[in-house]
């Protein structure tokens, strides 16, 4: 049997979800109010936003989650604080609460080795406090890695001001895992009907432009052995890589972009790594395996945004060999996060 690593799995402390529950109800102008309302301040969990209950299964780690994952022969969940994490919150509250997540997630992974790992989280409005929390969640608490979701108040990590963070990251040789959340305010306008704010349509958008705004502003050649993973095969990234390339080039040569050390492509080549969570097609999984290398391609579920079993029969049923299954299910989960 290959050893199953999903590395996008959602979680949430009643801490958070308390808090939450007051951002839906407050003055916040966010996007991501739409899914906090929905998840967090009705009945249902998320029923009558997605159809799902979300909360019950963000909440759980150790009954249902653990008991499904063993009828399915799951071996390990990467989880991490779900969006919008920590990023609604003012800075104080924001920190407060990312070091609770934290040490409740630590002592999950503590208590379960072989079947949990984790991604910290931190209070990106708050940089250096952030650097620090970074350095104890790795260097004290065992975490993996890094969990952000997108921009925080708007605001992307291509800005200098979120630089000790990366420098961070860097430093530890440790991940940064870029999640959605609905996208910033500048793009609210057109994504507010038909669902579109949601993993439909703006997640994508939200986090594509994040990852081109940090390799456009020339992050990886300040942080050059910086990993970023962004999750969904890449947000759409990977396919639109040789316009990205093209294009940035010539914007670069008319003066209209920023002049880089090295090309968009291979930025996302070297500093990027993509999981497959909640793009279950493995026309875009092959795709994306010939266009960025086996190595640079993890599996994911998305739980409990996806259902662990279809997400489970569709890697198992993928097309591919030995080498690159133990590549997408286990080998590179294990290489950029640090599990053993
Ligand atoms: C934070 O809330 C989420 C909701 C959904 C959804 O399916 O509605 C998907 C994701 C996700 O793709 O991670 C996250
Ligand atoms: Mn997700």
């Amino acid at each position: 049997k290959v050893r199953l690593i999903a590395t996008e799995e959602a979680w949430s402390i009643p801490e958070v979800a308390a808090e939450l529950k007051k951002v839906s109800n407050g003055p916040s102008q966010s996007l991501d109010k739409l899914l906090v309302k929905g998840i967090y301040d009705q009945e249902g969990g998320g029923a009558q936003y997605a159809g799902v209950n979300f909360l019950d299964g963000l909440l759980d780690a150790e009954q249902a989650r653990l008991r499904q994952m063993d009828e399915l022969g799951i071996d390990m969940h990467l989880m991490a604080l779900t969006a919008p994490g920590v990023q609604m919150f003012d800075a104080d509250t924001a920190m407060e609460l990312a070091i609770v997540a934290n040490d409740r997630l630590a002592a999950l992974c503590r208590k379960y080795p072989t079947r949990f790992a984790g991604l910290a989280s931190f209070a990106p409005h708050s940089p250096k406090r952030a650097a620090k929390e970074m350095e104890r969640a790795i260097n004290e608490l065992g975490l993996n890695g890094f969990m952000i979701n997108s921009h925080t108040y708007d605001e992307y990590l291509d800005d200098p001001k979120f630089w000790p963070i990366l420098e961070a990251a860097e430093a530890m040789g440790r991940c940064i895992y870029i999640h959605p959340r609905a996208a910033s305010y500048g793009f609210k306008g057109p994504l507010q009907d038909y669902g579109m704010d949601s993993a439909m349509w703006g997640y994508g958008m939200e986090v594509g432009t994040h990852a081109v705004r940090m390799m456009a502003g020339g992050v990886f050649d300040e942080f050059p052995n910086l990993k970023i993973c962004i999750g969904h095969m890449g947000e759409a990234v990977p396919f639109w890589l040789w316009r990205l390339n093209f294009m940035n080039s010539r914007a670069q040569l008319a003066g209209r972009s920023k002049k880089t050390k090295r090309s968009m492509a291979e930025y996302f080549h070297d500093n990027f790594v993509i999981t497959t969570s909640g793009v279950e097609d493995p026309l875009a999984l092959r795709y994306s395996i010939d266009k960025l290398g086996v190595e640079n391609v993890l599996w994911a579920i998305d739980y409990p945004y996806q259902p662990m079993e279809p997400a489970v029969k569709f890697i198992e049923d993928f097309a591919c060999t030995d080498a690159e299954r133990h590549a997408l299910c286990h080998g590179n989960a294990e290489r950029v996060f640090h599990i053993s």
